[in-house]
């Protein structure tokens, strides 16, 4: 549904050249919800916005629907963007104008009659959990609310793909979990495919279906979010694994227990989708000669299916059995001691 091929962007200041985006080949699915991560100045909000042109590339092709944006006119662009809806960090909300105007702002330029924008926009209210709102200012509201109105406008012309630009980076926690509910709502609803820049792997991980890691304007690493998880290749994609599966203080425990504990092995079991549900901790108990001291665990919940991590330390005369039956069951297993 999106493709770009070769997709490179320079910018020029005070003669000094700075790649953005470097080659940038990608294939977005339609119905998905694709992120896109890096850290500050890896490039992801410039690649964002040459999506709908905001940003024109310096090189290669940006194909959405078969039809590439780098080649086609201004009005053609015009009737493109309405297709295409973006969610901005800082909300871009019209302070002067009600949540129901704000809402109503690209209908309203889009020629659309006034008591079909009445019926629409009363509608994504209803969407966006905003009823009873409809006649506050911007500044009457909270900044999940604000967001709400920016998803709201941003859906309000049926757009086939959604951008979201760090939509929750200027939310708290809870707000961001809320926002990002919203968002899987709208993409199940509406079969919407959505494309976000993070730099927050909890956003991956809670939404996205599939992910692609930047670094100096390139994509490093990209794939289904349950095997990045899992199976991090890049040093990038490691270090954002990292922030959320905090494996530094487990392996710190975990070093720290196999000197404490020279007999027996501390070990780390990685379970996937539904691995992660079975009790194979009270299996290997039951069956095998072995005692299980459980140091430290995790399960992670993505769109795709869970992925659970845990070290433990176990003693006993029928080790070596024991995670022999383990690997027979597609428990990945990593020997610390
Ligand atoms: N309009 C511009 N003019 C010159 N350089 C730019 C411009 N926009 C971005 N850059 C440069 O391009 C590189 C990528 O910036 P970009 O904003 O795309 O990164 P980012 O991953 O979105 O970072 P952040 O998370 O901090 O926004 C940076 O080195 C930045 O300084």
């Amino acid at each position: 549904m999106i493709t770009l091929t070769n997709v490179q962007k320079t910018f020029t200041v005070n003669d000094t050249t700075i790649k953005a985006v470097n080659n940038v080949n990608l294939s977005i699915r339609k119905g998905e919800i694709f992120g896109i991560i890096g850290y500050s100045g890896a490039g992801k909000s410039t690649l964002i916005r040459m999506l709908n042109l905001l940003e024109r590339p310096t090189g290669g092709t940006i194909l959405i629907d078969g039809q590439d944006l780098t080649q086609i006119s201004a009005k053609e662009l015009r009737l493109a963007r309405q297709e295409i809806g973006m969610v901005f960090q800082h909300f871009n909300l019209l302070w002067s104008r009600t949540v129901f105007e704000n809402i109503a702002f690209s209908l309203e330029i889009a020629g659309v009659k006034k008591a079909k924008i009445k019926e629409r926009v009363t509608e994504l209210i209803e969407l966006v959990g905003l009823s009873g709102k409809e006649h506050n200012y911007p500044n009457q509201l909270s900044g999940g609310q604000k967001q709400r109105v920016g998803i709201a406008r941003a859906l309000a012309n049926n757009p086939h793909v959604l951008l979201c630009d760090e939509a929750t980076s200027a939310l708290d926690p809870q707000t961001t979990d809320e926002i990002l509910d919203l968002l899987v709502q709208i993409n199940k609803r509406y079969q919407l495919t959505i494309v976000l820049i993070t730099h927050e792997m909890h956003v991956i991980h809670k939404i996205c279906h599939r992910v692609a890691i930047m670094e100096n304007g390139n994509i490093v690493e990209q794939g289904d979010v349950l095997d990045i998880f899992s199976s991090p290749k890049h040093s990038v994609t490691q270090r954002f694994v990292k922030q959320i599966s905090h494996e530094d203080n487990s392996l710190k425990t975990a070093r720290h227990l196999a000197h404490e504990f020279p007999n027996g092995k501390v070990v780390l079991l990685k379970f996937l989708k539904e691995k992660a549900e079975q009790p194979f901790i009270t299996n290997i108990i039951r069956n095998f000669k072995v005692d299980i001291n459980i140091i430290q665990g995790k399960i992670l919940h993505t769109q795709e299916g869970g992925y659970g991590s845990l070290y433990i330390h176990l003693t006993g005369s029928e080790i070596n059995p024991a995670l022999d039956y383990l690997t027979r069951e597609g428990v990945e297993i990593e020997v610390m001691t």
